[in-house]
């Protein structure tokens, strides 16, 4: 469970990016973050795994107080929280594989890392899951050779290797076509609740957040004023949201087109 409680965040002497923020989230819930550029999503993503220090506030993940931690019992932490990453963050240059187990790199030696002499275990979990997401025939490619979807599903995957107790998305569909879109938010809702794994997802596609998420928390200048479900995001919430902001009127209303994903069922 990650219980967020009284969380600010100030950058330097500005005003506060994140006011006393609330959140709890439980079981293997999927739950998208919607608010306008700038509303603090990924200043709350990142304040979670401590890519930003919180100035104050609690964070909890499964009752592991994480704001407080600093060296060993940070990185111990940290292993336990996935990340997202809108640009894939993968190194170009090497294979899907070796890019799937630095998601192991937090639990090996420094020697078997440089020595790519990773636990049969984690190659074995390392096809399991290239193979749950269709792209275990593309183990030996090198990163760069493949599509944006197929990059995004090498970043799942990857934070799937770190046996996270949460994962986090930040905007993990921004770079990818809408179709490749859906295909990749159906694979994080199916793999929530396969692996009974919270999940966090930051997204500009409202759309989509109200189709493949079970929950919508909507910040408006870093302070929660919607929580709840897909069905109750109405319009008077989304004017709450976004009133007086500019945001693609597609973004916000197109439904996604479920006909056209061509997702094979094994892969979603
Ligand atoms: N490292 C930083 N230093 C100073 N200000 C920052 C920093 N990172 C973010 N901010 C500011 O904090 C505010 C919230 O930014 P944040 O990136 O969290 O918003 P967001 O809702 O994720 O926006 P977007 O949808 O555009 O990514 C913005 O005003 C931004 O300029």
């Amino acid at each position: 469970m990650l219980e967020i409680s009284k969380l600010v965040k100030r950058y330097g002497h500005d005003k506060p990016v994140l006011q006393e923020l609330d959140l709890v989230v439980e079981g293997s819930s999927v739950v998208s973050i919607v608010g306008a550029s700038g509303a603090g999503k990924s200043t709350m993503l990142r304040c979670i795994n401590r890519l930003v220090e919180p100035t104050s506030g609690s964070i909890r993940l499964n009752g592991n107080e994480l704001v407080k931690l600093r060296g060993a019992a940070l990185r111990r932490a940290r292993r336990k929280i996935g990340m997202v990453f809108q640009g894939f963050n993968l190194i170009d240059r090497l294979t899907v594989m070796e890019n799937v187990l630095a998601g192991r790199l937090g639990y090996v030696s420094l020697y078997q890392a440089i020595s790519r002499r990773y636990p049969k275990e984690d190659i074995e979990r390392a096809f399991t899951l290239m193979e749950r997401v269709g792209i275990a025939h593309y183990a030996n490619k090198r990163a760069d050779e493949l599509s944006g979807g197929e990059r995004q599903r090498v970043g799942v995957v990857r934070a799937l290797m770190q046996e996270p107790e949460i994962l986090l998305a930040d905007e993990p569909t921004a770079s990818l076509d809408p179709r490749t879109s859906e295909q990749i938010m159906k694979l994080l809702q199916s793999l929530a609740s396969e692996l009974s794994l919270p999940v966090l997802i930051n997204i500009h596609n409202v759309a989509q957040a109200k189709t493949y998420t079970e929950r919508i928390v909507g910040l408006r200048h870093g302070k929660m004023i919607f929580d709840g479900a897909p069905s109750d995001f109405t319009k008077d919430a989304l004017d709450a949201i976004y009133g007086g902001i500019e945001a693609p009127e597609e973004e916000l209303t197109a439904e996604p087109d479920k006909a056209q994903s061509g997702v094979p069922h094994d892969q979603t």
